[in-house]
C-alpha cells in the first residue's frame, strides 16, 4: 500500500461547497430546518456523469433495482457543484424511466477531492472528481517520452486531495521502467507496467497483454480510481482493455456534438468488470470498482495547494528540510538549505542521481508555485 502523508488540509476544511448548508444565509439566518428540507423519501444515487447540468446517477448500485437515473439538482443546490463521484440523495422520479428527471437534494460529504487548476498562475480552482481513493497516472515509457515533472505534479495533487497513487507505465515494449521505478517506489508510488500482446505486431488495434490488463486491475480493485494521462499514452487503450465497450476511442469526433471527445474536460465514472472481458462469473458479482477517465484534463494546475504541503509529497526531502533554518525557501538559491547537503551527501553515484531528481522536481514545482503569488 503507498505510503502518503495525511492529507494536508484534507478533502474537507476548506469550506468545500457541499458544507454551503451549514453556513448562515446571505439575507441572514433564517431557521436551518427552512433551508434544508428533510425529503425523507430521498434516495441515494452516485454521480457517474455530468454533462450541462444534467446528471447521470446510478441508483441502487449492485442491488437488485439497480439503474442509471437522469437527475437535476434542485434549486437550492444552484450554486453547489455536483461532480463525478459524488454520493447525492435523490428525490421525485427516481424510476429512471425514458424522459423522466429526478431532483438532487442533498451531497454527502467528500472523503477526497480532486482538484486542479488550469495552470499554475489561475487561482480559480475547479473539483475534477468527488470521493475517489486513487490516482491513476498513465505515462508512456517512450511515444511519448515520460516526463518526470508532470508525474511529480499529480503525485502532489493526489497527496493533496488525500489519495493514493498508482503509476501506470505503458508501452513496456519501447522502453524500461526501471528509471522511473527508482525515482517513484521511493516515494511510495506503487508502479505498474503494461506492454501488448506479442501477437499484437501488424494487426490493427493493438491488444495488451492480458497479463498485464489484470495486474492493473488487480490494483483498481474494489476502489474509485481517477486516470490521467497525456494523449497517446495509450490510456483509452488500457480503459478499454479493462472495460470492454466503454468504446474511449482515439481522436474520435462525436457525431451529434461534432466536436472531438477531447474537447470536454467532465469525466465520466466507468464500472470496472471484476473479470477480463466483463464475464460475471455467473455469480452476479460482475463489478468490483469504478474508473474515472477525465478526458481533456491533461494536468493538474496546483495553484490550490499550499506551498507548505509540497514538500510533505517528497518523504525524503521532507526529513532532509528539518535541518532547514527556519523560513527556508528550499530554492535553489535559498542560503543553507539542508536539502542541498542532503544532496552532496548522496553516498554514491546512483543515489546522488535519484536525489538530484527528486530535488529538481521539487524546486521545478516550488519556483512555480512561488511565481503564481
Ligand atoms: N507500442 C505500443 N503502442 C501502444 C501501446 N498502448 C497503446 N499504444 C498505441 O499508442 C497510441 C495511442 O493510444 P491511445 O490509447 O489512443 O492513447 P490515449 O492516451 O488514449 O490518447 P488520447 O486518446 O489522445 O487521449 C495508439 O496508436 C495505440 O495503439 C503499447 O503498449 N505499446
Ligand atoms: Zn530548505
Amino acid at each position: 500500500m503507498a505510503r502518503r502523508p495525511a492529507p494536508a488540509g484534507g478533502a474537507r476544511g476548506r469550506g468545500d461547497e457541499h458544507e454551503a448548508w451549514g453556513r448562515p444565509s446571505k439575507r441572514g439566518s433564517r431557521p436551518r430546518t427552512k433551508q434544508r428540507p428533510e425529503h425523507t423519501d430521498a434516495v441515494v444515487g452516485l454521480v457517474t456523469g455530468v454533462d450541462r447540468g444534467r446528471y447521470t446517477l446510478l441508483l441502487d448500485e449492485g442491488g437488485s433495482d439497480e439503474r442509471p437515473v437522469l437527475a437535476m439538482k434542485a434549486r437550492e443546490l444552484t450554486r453547489t457543484r455536483v461532480v463525478v463521484g459524488d454520493r447525492v440523495d435523490v428525490v421525485g422520479d427516481t424510476s429512471g424511466d425514458p424522459g423522466t428527471l429526478a431532483r438532487i437534494v442533498r451531497i454527502a460529504e467528500r472523503t477526497s477531492v480532486l482538484r486542479r487548476t488550469a495552470d499554475d498562475t489561475d487561482p480559480y480552482e475547479r473539483i475534477v472528481v468527488a470521493n475517489a481513493d486513487q490516482l491513476v497516472i498513465v505515462t508512456a515509457l517512450a511515444n511519448p517520452e515520460p516526463r518526470t515533472g508532470m508525474i511529480d505534479r499529480a503525485v502532489v495533487a493526489a497527496y493533496d486531495a488525500g489519495m493514493d497513487v498508482l503509476l501506470c507505465l505503458t508501452k513496456a515494449d519501447l522502453g524500461s521502467p526501471e528509471d522511473l521505478r527508482g525515482l517513484y517506489e521511493p516515494l511510495g508510488v506503487d508502479v505498474v507496467v503494461t506492454r501488448p500482446a506479442d501477437e499484437a505486431a501488424g494487426s490493427g488495434t493493438l491488444a495488451l497483454a492480458p497479463q498485464s490488463v489484470e495486474e492493473v486491475r488487480d490494483r483498481l480493485r474494489g476502489r474509485v480510481s481517477v486516470l490521467l494521462g497525456h494523449s497517446g499514452v495509450g490510456k483509452s487503450t488500457l480503459v478499454n482493455a479493462l472495460v470492454p465497450g466503454a468504446g474511449r476511442a482515439t481522436g474520435h469526433v462525436n457525431d451529434v456534438t461534432g466536436r472531438g471527445r477531447h474537447t470536454s474536460t467532465s469525466a465520466v465514472a466507468l464500472r470496472l468488470p471484476a473479470r477480463p472481458g466483463g464475464d460475471d462469473g455467473g455469480d452476479g458479482a460482475a463489478y468490483d470498482g469504478w474508473v474515472v477517465d477525465t478526458p481533456g484534463v491533461r494536468s493538474l494546475g496546483l495553484a490550490h495547494v499550499e506551498v507548505a504541503h509540497l514538500l510533505q509529497a517528497f518523504e525524503d526531502l521532507d526529513e532532509a528540510a528539518q535541518e532547514c533554518p527556519r523560513g527556508c525557501t528550499h530554492l535553489a538559491d535559498a542560503p543553507d538549505c539542508a536539502l542541498d547537503d542532503w544532496l552532496a551527501a548522496a553516498p554514491d553515484e546512483a543515489a546522488r542521481a535519484t536525489r538530484e531528481a527528486r530535488l529538481d522536481s521539487f524546486r521545478r514545482l516550488l519556483a512555480s508555485r512561488t511565481a503564481s503569488v
